[in-house]
């Protein structure tokens, strides 16, 4: 499951390293940082990859007049990606995690030293000629507080080093405990407790909707007045007009913005409010940043071509195991076992089970479940998935989770004798498909527990049915074929179960009704399937 990328676009300024990896590994790359929005959706449809900053808005309209299979992040916010409207159209998000976190946080430390001595202000008074040391008294960082809302990659490299100040750090994240964080010395604090305790905020979340204006109006009534505020985070995570007014208002003593809700901003009032350090989004701006995610993701990327990993993936767990050459015939398998089962069904969307088999199958119960899922799905029709042409192991669970469909994935170490790996999927109606691969050949093993003991392959046009058992049921199957003029390559009987077997007849070319029907003649039930 490798990914063929033929050519890249580079929509933002990225360390030219990011260019000669991709080139050298046979990646056509084109970089234009000046392209429009509507530039951008124009060029778009060209290209296979695309690798942004922030700057670039990789909305939805982008998203969709692609036939991008990857977007690539140099850096780690991904709220400029559209990532649902990616993850819909199987397309995988990558970012470079942590590749700027030393960046982000020396930037952050820098500007609560700013803060706590009004640095700018003072450079600015000597810059025009003015000795003002009476104005510009700081305070000490020593012994005050410094609350850290997000726990993550940056928000403790802050915490180690403002430590080493003697600040009392303390910090709160709904997913790192207060276990992991007294590892690294930040004391976790519901937020009530915290607003009231801080001298010093720092964000350090990703802009998500439940981080949205995090800090408003009613957080700062609940701070000291002497409370000084940071975001190296995103605009929009502190409400600029709540901050605006508690600045004014003396309910807040001084900010420090690294980044705004609009970049660049067209009202500067903030940036220019003489409480506000602000710098124009630098928290990853070093050389040694940019160097390491430019390096990153092209590595990443490279990667993923290769088939080696997924590392940096943000919406592609199922693809995450199924990148190797080995996985490939599994994931046909899955597929091709989802297709049957839903003509089986008559196209009708149901919940199921898919078990996998066997030691070496340990890690293939995500990607299975994604494959059989589009299979399935390919069958069905499915709203906001037009013809559903391009379901993949990124966007089948996402579809079937909106269509109410739930998966039961499960792991079994030992295989039923003889397969050493062997895949089973179970709808909810009963129905039960079992299936395994040779070579690159997917193979039907079992309807319900009929068992091919020469089991069929699945591939091209195949008829499947069930019949009475008799000793004439080849022979009848293949003169009935044979009158309506089809061509079977093979066809395999599965073995007796209640006087009933199931067979499958493999075709040459897409069998006319006219055939279905004369099959229909001599046996109880007949499908048509093409993968
Ligand atoms: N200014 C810059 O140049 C710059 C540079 C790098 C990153 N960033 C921003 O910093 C953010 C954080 O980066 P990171 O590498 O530390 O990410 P991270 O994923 O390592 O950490 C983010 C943390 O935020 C926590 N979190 C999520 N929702 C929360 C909430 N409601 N309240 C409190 N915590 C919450 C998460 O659990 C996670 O631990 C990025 O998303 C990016 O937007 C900015
Ligand atoms: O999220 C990030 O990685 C930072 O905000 C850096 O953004 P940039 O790559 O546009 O500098």
């Amino acid at each position: 499951m490798a990914l063929t990328l033929k050519n890249v676009l580079i929509s933002d300024e990225v360390d030219p390293q990011c260019i000669e990896i991709l080139r050298k590994n046979g990646i056509d790359v084109t970089k234009n940082t000046k392209l429009s929005k509507e530039e951008l959706i124009a060029e778009i449809p060209k290209y296979d990859g695309l690798i942004v900053r922030s700057a670039t808005r990789v909305t939805a309209d982008v998203i969709n007049a692609s036939n991008l299979k990857i977007i690539g992040r140099a850096g780690t916010g991904v709220d400029n990606i559209d990532c649902d409207a990616a993850t819909k159209k199987g397309i995988i998000v990558m970012n470079t995690p942590g590749g700027n976190t030393l960046s982000a946080a020396e930037h952050t430390c820098a500007l609560i030293c700013a803060l706590s001595r009004d640095i700018p202000n003072a450079v600015q008074s000597m810059k025009e000629g003015r000795w003002d040391r009476k104005k510009y008294m700081g305070s000490e960082l020593n012994g005050k507080t410094l609350a850290i809302i997000g726990l993550g990659r940056i928000g403790k490299e802050v915490a180690l080093r403002m430590q080493s100040f003697g600040m009392k750090t303390i910090g709160y994240d709904p997913i790192v405990p207060a276990e992991v964080s007294s590892e690294f010395g930040v004391k976790w604090l519901p937020l009530e407790e915290i607003w009231p305790q801080a001298d010093y905020i720092t964000i350090h979340v990703p802009l998500i909707p439940q981080t949205k204006n995090l800090i408003n109006e009613q957080v700062f009534a609940k701070c000291k007045p002497t409370l000084r505020v940071l975001n190296v985070a995103r605009g929009g995570i502190i409400d600029e007009q709540a901050l605006l007014k508690a600045l004014n208002s003396n309910q807040c003593a001084g900010a420090a913005l690294d980044v705004y809700e609009e970049e660049p901003p067209k009202d500067y009032t903030l940036a220019q409010h003489p409480l506000v350090i602000g710098t124009p989004h630098l928290g990853a701006n070093t050389v040694e940043a940019q160097e390491r995610v430019a390096l990153e993701i092209a590595e990443q990327f490279v990667d993923a071509v290769k088939g080696k990993s997924l590392f940096g993936a943000i919406n592609a767990q199922a693809l995450v195991n199924a990148l190797s050459q080995e996985t490939k015939p599994w994931v046909e398998l899955g597929r091709y076992l989802g297709v049957v089962a839903a003509t089986l069904s008559e196209n009708k969307p149901q919940n199921l089970q898919v078990t996998s088999y066997g030691s070496q199958m340990q890690n293939a119960g995500s990607y299975m479940s994604a494959a059989v899922l589009a299979g399935m799905l390919s069958k069905t029709s499915v709203s906001g998935c037009g013809k559903c042409t391009s379901l993949n192991l990124i966007n089948a669970p996402v579809f079937a989770k909106e269509q109410g469909i739930k998966v039961d994935t499960k792991y079994e170490a030992d295989a039923p004798a003889p397969y050493g790996k062997l895949v089973t999927v179970t709808l909810q109606s009963g129905l039960q498909l079992s299936g395994t691969t040779s070579g690159a050949q997917a193979l039907l093993v079992k309807i319900q527990e009929s068992l091919f003991l020469v089991p069929p392959t699945l591939t091209g046009s195949l008829l499947i049915f069930k019949a009475a058992s008799s000793p004439q049921l080849l022979s009848s199957v293949a003169v009935a074929l044979a009158n309506a003029g089809a061509l079977a390559e093979n066809v395999s009987l599965s073995t007796e179960v209640g006087g009933q077997r199931w067979g499958v007849a493999n075709l040459t070319i897409s069998p006319s009704q006219q055939v279905v029907q004369a099959l229909a003649s001599v046996v109880q039930l007949v499908v048509s399937v093409a993968f």
